[in-house]
């Protein structure tokens, strides 16, 4: 067990009812996911804050115990707070979950380096690359956080909407120091909210990022009404994609068997409260992709994840034609049409050669 372990563990608050001590948790990002994952801990009775940068937003949060920007109807626990002070939510917390989407990743890390106690752990639900450079989240991560930081990934299935609603649930948290993940996965864990843990950080991340580019695809084949057949055969070869790419990498196969791989790809592909779903949909249906995009009105992290996935296969020579469309269609060098023809005409070949 690390060091930190101890101070992190020592640091959490009174005893709760059962064996599971409270925690004071910071949730940075205001935004759907951030405010679901805050709703969820806080209901488990953790001490938590949500920080975000919209003033108006962290005042309806307070006031109102409502996200009106992305969660509009919804109750929010009203032991929740929130507050746009970034030192004040993460100087007294036992740990932070980082919310914010992949773009602004590295500057909440850079910034709460600094600010945060010690010993505290650092999970995110971020899913997708540093743009530009293509690292994964964890890389970026272990930049800015010291050599012994408790790091972890939650991910899995999990659509916000249906999270704060309180409808069933399954995700899992992965990551190099088991105690860490237990205790994030402990905080969140509920009747309706089933959290389990893995340490396989690579195979996690890889899925939880790929699944968005996939989802575009899937997307677009049901904006272009092309069929279930379509759909249930993109989804399958889209998935040995993830497979073949996180084999190439060193991720385990069963990670991407399981929540954070077929699990979120599932759910993606086929449920249109995805908006990386949607975003495909709206192109099949032959929409331009700044008009789809500004349509949806939130992150949609496989606009720029499709350019690190396929920098990430051509670095290790791996051949990825449903992702490589996807991209090349959100970049507006082919059409939706173009994309389905080339797919259909590659040569025909063993299921599982590349
Ligand atoms: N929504 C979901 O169901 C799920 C989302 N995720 C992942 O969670 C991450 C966040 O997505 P989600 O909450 O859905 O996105 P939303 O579009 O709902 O909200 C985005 C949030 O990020 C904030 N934000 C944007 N840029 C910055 C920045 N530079 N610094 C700080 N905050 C910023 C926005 O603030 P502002 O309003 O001020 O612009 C807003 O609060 C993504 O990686 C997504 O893939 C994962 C699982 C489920
Ligand atoms: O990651 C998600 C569900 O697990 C949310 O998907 P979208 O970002 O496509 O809405």
């Amino acid at each position: 067990m690390a060091a930190n372990q101890s101070a992190t563990s020592a640091a959490a608050t009174t005893d709760s009812t059962d064996s599971a001590p409270l925690q004071r948790v910071a949730v940075l990002g205001a935004g759907s996911w951030g405010t679901a994952l805050a709703t969820l801990i806080a209901r488990n009775g953790h001490d938590t804050v949500l920080w975000g940068r919209d003033r108006v937003v962290i005042d309806a949060v307070n006031t109102r115990h409502e996200n009106p920007r992305y969660l509009p109807g919804i109750p929010l626990p009203e032991s929740l707070r929130a507050s746009d002070n970034l030192a004040e939510c993460v100087s007294t917390a036992d740990w932070i979950l980082v919310v914010v989407p992949s773009h602004a990743f590295a500057e909440t890390v850079q910034a709460i380096a600094p600010l945060k106690r010690p010993g505290a752990g650092v999970a995110w639900a971020t899913k997708g690359f540093e743009p530009g450079s293509g690292r994964f989240l964890h890389e970026v991560a272990q930049e800015f956080l010291s050599a012994d930081a408790q790091l972890a990934v939650v991910t899995g299935p999990s659509f916000a909407k249906e999270v704060t609603q309180g409808l069933p649930t399954a995700l899992t948290v992965h990551g190099a120091d088991e105690q860490f993940c237990e205790m994030v996965a402990e905080a969140m864990h509920s009747p309706n909210f089933r959290a389990y843990t893995g340490d396989d950080m690579l195979g996690a991340e890889l899925g939880g990022a790929m699944k968005n580019v996939l989802a575009v695809a899937t997307g677009v084949a049901d904006g272009m009404e092309l069929g279930l057949n379509a759909r249930a055969g993109l989804i399958t070869r889209g998935l040995n994609e993830m497979m073949r790419l996180n084999q190439a990498i060193g991720g385990r196969a069963e990670t991407l068997m399981g929540l954070a791989g077929l699990g979120d790809l599932v759910l993606t592909c086929t449920g249109d409260l995805s908006r990386n779903r949607r975003l495909g949909l709206a192109l099949g249906h032959g929409k331009s992709i700044d008009d789809a995009v500004r349509e949806i009105g939130q992150v949609v992290e496989s606009v720029q994840t499709a350019d690190e996935v396929m920098r990430l296969a051509n670095r290790y020579g791996i051949e990825l034609p449903i992702s490589q469309a996807v991209q090349e269609t959100l970049h507006g060098e082919i059409t939706p049409a173009e994309g389905l023809r080339r797919l259909m005409s590659r040569e025909r070949k063993s299921e599982y050669s590349n």
